[in-house]
């Protein structure tokens, strides 16, 4: 667990708090988004987890310590961290650079190797094609999930992400996305993600900690901060397509009926929000879709029906909270 007990950061004497008395309690195995406009302070508050940078006043406790006790370098090979331009060693093979911590470590040789290997083959890199090529060989998604497997080496049980998949075009973002919440399922770690992507925040987090001026404005679990925002603030900032939104957090695996023999037509997984089925059922021009497992099986067939129904169920949620809210 992270605990952020009323931390502020202030850059100069006579500056304003970058980040303003915050607390926020990230539970063991989850994970929680930081989001909010530029300049609220959600890189702030995330560097000031493994000290790049020192609070001005609060505490921060990490799995029940205080993380001023630690010693930087010691804290930082706790917390795997990851930014968007993932600053891979250049001169360093793929293998190499994930190695970098068990290395620090005094891990013995074989031991490192296997786990370079165990790390690529997590992040979906074959390791025999990639454990002795050089950074500048590798596509800018595959060098971020070199990134990812670097910061996962010595199985650090805190993982701080900045913007993470932001230099990513947006369909193999989609893609890493889903596939970093499956590797995080596998592995529990407590994750913190800066992201100023709402749908990114959506789906990533199980928490979101919406942020404004330094401040905290809102910290709840996606559905019920589009379900029930705290102010008019975060509803701005969600914008008008709540239900829409909130459709991203169902999937085809929620609305689907079982399969019969010999479907045909479109064919989408499981894992697929309600949202982007949407979207593909109105690009295919086709009334309903096959569901498959993640190996590609037919498993079910989701109508658009089902799925406007699912959005009617959304938006009608939406509509009850917000008469609950006024009344
Ligand atoms: N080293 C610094 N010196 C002075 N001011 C700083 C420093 N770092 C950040 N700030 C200020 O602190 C505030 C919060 O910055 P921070 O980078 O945490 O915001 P952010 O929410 O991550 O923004 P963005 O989404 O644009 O990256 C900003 O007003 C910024 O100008």
């Amino acid at each position: 667990m992270i605990r952020l007990e009323h931390i502020t950061k202030r850059f100069g004497p006579v500056a304003p708090p970058s980040v303003d008395d915050l607390c926020l309690d990230m539970p063991e195995g989850t994970t929680t988004a930081l989001i909010g406009p530029s300049g609220c302070g959600k890189t702030t508050t995330m560097r000031m987890i493994n000290r790049m940078i020192e609070p001005t006043s609060g505490r921060i406790v990490v799995a029940g310590e205080d993380v001023t006790r630690i010693d930087p370098v010691e804290l930082r090979r706790r917390i795997g961290y990851v930014i968007q331009q993932i600053g891979l060693f250049p001169h360093m093979t793929i293998a190499a650079n994930i190695a970098t911590v068990p290395r620090l470590l005094g891990w013995a040789e074989a031991r490192i190797a296997d786990r370079a290997d165990e790390l690529l083959q997590l992040v979906g890199l074959e390791p025999a094609k990639f454990r002795a090529r050089y950074p500048r060989e590798l596509s800018g998604g595959q060098r971020q999930r070199v990134g990812v497997a670097r910061a996962l080496a010595a199985d650090p049980p805190v993982m701080l992400m900045d913007e993470p998949f932001g230099a990513i075009d947006p369909i193999a973002r989609g893609r890493l996305q889903d596939e970093f919440k499956e590797i995080l399922k596998r592995v529990r770690k407590t994750v913190v993600i800066v992201t100023h992507d709402l749908d990114e925040a959506i789906k990533m987090g199980d928490f979101i900690a919406l942020l404004r001026d330094g401040r905290l404005v809102q910290h709840d679990t996606p559905d019920a901060i589009l379900a029930r925002p705290a102010n008019e603030f975060v509803e701005a900032f969600i914008g008008p397509d709540r239900a829409l939104r909130r459709l991203g957090l169902l999937t085809l695996g929620d609305v689907m009926a079982p399969a019969t023999a010999g479907e045909e037509g479109p064919r989408a997984p499981s894992t697929t929000s309600l949202r982007d089925a949407l979207s593909l059922l109105l690009a295919e021009g086709t009334a309903s879709l096959v569901v498959t497992s993640t190996e590609g099986r037919p498993v079910g067939r989701a109508s658009r029906d089902d799925i406007l129904n699912a959005h009617a169920g959304a938006l009608d949620a939406v509509r009850r909270a917000g008469a609950e809210q006024t009344a």
